[in-house]
């Protein structure tokens, strides 16, 4: 049975609008359940959909918000979209292939430590998302000039340029854009200062940060506790400043709070010919070498973590941009930052209508 719905505005019924983002992807010719192929609505991960009706338990009818002037499709009800996950065996496949992501010892973050201690959970964490949330409930956000600013998180395969371009929007403007003082049980060494490069704290007081869930991300490295607190985010945003922070992608799940209602920008490689031109005078740290020269299998290895991060993670992506050109990036990095703190952006529901009491 199926109920036909004018194209119109204002909402039919008047009914309230619902908006969502599609938390996984959906192709109407691959599924054969559903009712009638050519009136299915596909759709990828991070789509913004418009639900028209959403009455029958199954099958919901929506738009793509890109699209609002076509029909709608039918789309699989959230009850009916989580069991075809549940069947699906084929999310455990890509478990199985995202826990095996590790960062070569080639290619390796300088945070390696970060990596290494989180790889294992990338598998857990995108699994949760994929069977537990079909759809998310977003509204449009617009903040107010007396509201703290969004956080900005950069994502992206080792390599990319992710501190590269965090350093240079700082450099524009240090007044106005800040990163986070990260935590560290590691000893204060003579130059430092407590506060500037690291706040130093006792295992004791990191590990009570840990389970109280007031790590955005931590890891060990060389026998020493490193890790960004939600507090040493909020001490910039307290200030007036945007902090920007660079984040592995299983930690944006933890940073999506109504506190940092963060605004997160996938870094991405060029294709293969692109970066060896523009790569060609870049250096690289690993654990054995500073200042190594990329090889095209860094390059390779690269564009492989990027697909992969874009498969698992792309539905938490406000912005992409393709890092060729630094100043062109940085550019464009700049030019998202602004829109992300002065336009309305659509974000979870929860967010808008946060409720601490409940
Ligand atoms: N668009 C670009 N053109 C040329 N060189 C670049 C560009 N972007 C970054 N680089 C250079 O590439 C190297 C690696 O960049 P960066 O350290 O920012 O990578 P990353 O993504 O933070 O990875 P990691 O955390 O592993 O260092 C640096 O030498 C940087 O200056």
């Amino acid at each position: 049975m199926f109920k036909v719905v004018p194209v119109s505005d204002p909402p039919v019924n008047n009914q309230k609008m619902v908006y969502v983002r599609a938390m996984t992807e959906y192709w109407p010719q691959e599924d054969p359940t559903i009712p009638c192929v050519d009136a299915g609505l596909p759709f990828q991960k991070g789509d913004i959909l418009q639900i028209v009706d959403q009455n029958d338990a199954l099958w919901w009818q929506a738009r793509k918000i890109s699209d609002l002037g076509t029909c709608a499709g039918l789309i699989p009800s959230n009850h009916l979209m989580k069991r075809k996950q549940q069947d699906d065996m084929k999310i455990d496949e890509k478990c199985v292939e995202a826990a095996g992501f590790r960062r070569s010892m080639r290619l390796c973050r300088r945070k390696s430590h970060l990596s290494q201690v989180r790889a294992g959970a990338w598998c857990a964490d995108s699994c949760c998302s994929a069977v537990g949330t079909p759809y998310e409930e977003v509204m449009r956000y617009q903040r107010r000039p007396s509201d703290k600013h969004r956080l900005i998180v950069l994502v992206g395969p080792s390599g990319v340029g992710v501190n590269e371009l965090r350093r240079q929007l700082i450099e524009l403007n240090p007044n106005h854009f800040q990163s986070a003082v990260p935590h560290t049980t590691r000893s204060k060494k003579s130059y430092e200062m407590d506060g500037r490069e690291y706040h130093y704290v006792s295992k004791e007081t990191f590990e009570s940060l840990m389970y109280s869930h007031r790590m955005l991300e931590y890891g060990e490295y060389k026998g020493h506790l490193y890790g960004t607190s939600v507090d040493a985010v909020q001490a910039v945003l307290d200030e007036g400043k945007i902090c920007v922070m660079d984040l592995e992608p299983q930690g944006i799940q933890v940073a999506r709070t109504h506190e940092l209602k963060p605004y997160v920008i996938f870094i991405k490689p060029s294709n293969m010919s692109c970066m060896k031109e523009s790569r060609k005078n870049a250096k690289i740290i690993t654990d054995y070498f500073v200042d190594m020269k990329f090889k095209d299998e860094d390059l390779q290895e690269m564009e492989d973590l990027a697909q992969k991060m874009e498969t698992q993670f792309g539905q938490f992506f406000d912005h992409v941009i393709v890092n060729d050109k630094l100043q062109e990036a940085c550019a464009q990095l700049l030019s998202a930052v602004q829109k992300a703190q002065t336009e309305p952006q659509w974000v979870p529901a929860t967010w808008v209508s946060y409720d601490p009491e409940s």
